[in-house]
Formats: structure tokens, sequence, C-alpha cells
């Protein structure tokens, strides 16, 4: 049997007298790339904050490379055992470079004393350029970052997350805002990434879905409705009446 970076058991996450997540059951494989998608309200941004220990379970479990205990941790403990998290909008230091933002990201919080002193050590220094060729950035490495466009600042972003070398990467909507071409090179970015790691994706956008995955799960009402590849995610009955009659790339 191959080995689970991330399973949930029957999560439910109530607010009140609603129910974001029922009865959830997902799992997903060690290198895994997954993209979750799913009408708005399905439950896709809860699931990311119960995995990441922003939100609590009401019931069920969630295990990360087996450990189904993260319900004790905090959040700061969940991220310390190799769960990354890209929110929508990009959290990057604009008055720093790219170069500095990766800089400090490495191996925090030695890192922070060293790239303010100029002294990042040459193995940090080597990480930082790969990382900077990765993302694509590598000749604006030293211009500030609010000279970035908003889809360089995500790819940045995502440099900042892989530089923790998380094992779980979680990647909330990457590509909102972005222009096509932009949107295009950040699915290069999350397949390179793919490579080396697990990642979640959640996205609306069904072009650059297609462009990425290769297993998709369709959450509606805070459970999984259907799993499969693009193809028969978008030709199935379920997937299709559930985005009200319409074509998910109306969605
Ligand atoms: N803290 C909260 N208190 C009460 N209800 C909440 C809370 N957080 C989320 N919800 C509700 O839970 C449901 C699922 O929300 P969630 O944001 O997870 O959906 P989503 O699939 O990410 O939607 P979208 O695509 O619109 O971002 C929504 O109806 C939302 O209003």
């Amino acid at each position: 049997m191959s080995e689970k970076i991330l399973a949930t058991e029957n999560l439910t996450v109530s607010f009140g007298g609603f129910t974001a997540l029922n009865q959830l059951n997902f799992s997903m494989d060690v290198g895994e790339l997954r993209v979750v998608i799913g009408p708005n309200g399905a439950g896709k941004t809860t699931f990311l904050d119960v995995i990441t220990g922003k939100v609590r379970p009401t019931s069920g479990h969630v295990a990360f490379k087996g450990n189904r205990n993260l319900r004790k941790l905090s959040e700061h403990q969940i991220a310390r055992l190799g769960i990354g998290r890209k929110f929508q909008t990009p959290r990057v230091y604009l008055n720093l470079t790219p170069r500095e933002n990766l800089q400090l990201s490495c191996d925090r919080p030695k890192a922070v004393f060293a790239s303010l002193f100029g002294t990042a050590s040459q193995a940090s220094q080597r990480t930082v350029a790969g990382l900077l060729e990765t993302i694509g950035l590598d000749k604006k490495a030293d211009k500030a970052a609010h000279l970035l466009s908003h889809g360089e600042k995500q790819w940045l972003e995502i440099g900042m997350l892989v530089a923790q070398s998380p094992d779980l990467l979680l990647v909330d909507e990457p590509v909102a805002g972005l222009t096509d071409e932009e949107t295009e090179l950040t699915g290069k970015l999350l397949l390179n990434l793919a490579e080396s790691h697990s990642i979640v994706v959640i996205e609306h956008d069904m072009e650059f879905v297609r462009q990425i995955a290769s297993q998709v799960t369709v959450l509606h009402q805070g459970t999984v409705l259907c799993e499969g590849t693009m193809d028969e995610i978008q030709t199935d009955p379920r997937v299709i009446e559930v985005y009200l009659g319409e074509t998910p790339e109306d969605e």
C-alpha cells in the first residue's frame, strides 16, 4: 500500500448549527499533486483551515504522515511538522528584495539574523539562488519586491514556502487575478515543485486545473462528491448538477 501524506477520517467541522465539513474522508499519497475544486461554500477553505490547525475539527481526524494527533497541536506546531500554506494574497516583505525574502525563509530564525547582517551561509545562499531560478525571479532577485507584478509576488511566496522544506504544500487559489501568461507559468512552477513535494491546490480556474491536475477531488456541501481525472469529473452528472447545470468552466 502506498504511503499517505494526508488523510482525513470522518472529518466534521460545525460552526454553530452550520456544518461546513461533513464526515469528510480524503486521502492522498506521498508525492501527489491533488487539486480540490467545488462550488462556493463547498468547504474548501475550511478543509485547509482544519489541516493547518486554524480551525479545530468538531469530530473526526486529520492524519499527516500517519500522525493522527494533530488535534492537540497548535497551528505553529503543525507548520513545523512540515505543512506549508500559501494563502490567496501574497504575504511577502515588500521593502525587501526577492533574495532577502527567500533568505529570511530559509531556516528561520537563524536566517533572520544572518540575512540582516549579511552573513547568510554558503549553503543557504546556494539554496536561495536555486529557488530564485525555480520561481523565475533570478533576473529580479535584487529589486525591491514591491516592484514585482502580482504573479511574481505569488511565485516569490511559493518560493518562500519551499525554502522551509515542507513535506506538504497547501496552495489556495494561486492564479486568482493573474494574467493568462502568469497563470500558465504558475502551472509550470507547481508541476516542477510536484516532482519533489506533495501538494494540494484549491482552484476555481478550470483551464488551469486541466493544465496541472492528474487527480481532482470535488467537494460539495462539506463532503467528497467524487474524485477522478479532469475528463472523468467533467463528464460526471453529479458534478454537472452541482455546478447548477452549467459546465464547471462557468464557475
Ligand atoms: N468561521 C465561520 N463561521 C461560520 N460559518 C463559516 C465560518 N467559516 C466558514 N463558514 C461557512 O462554511 C461554509 C464553507 O466555507 P468555505 O470558505 O470553507 O467554502 P469554500 O469552498 O472555500 O468557498 P469559496 O469557494 O467561496 O471560498 C460557507 O457556507 C461559509 O459561510
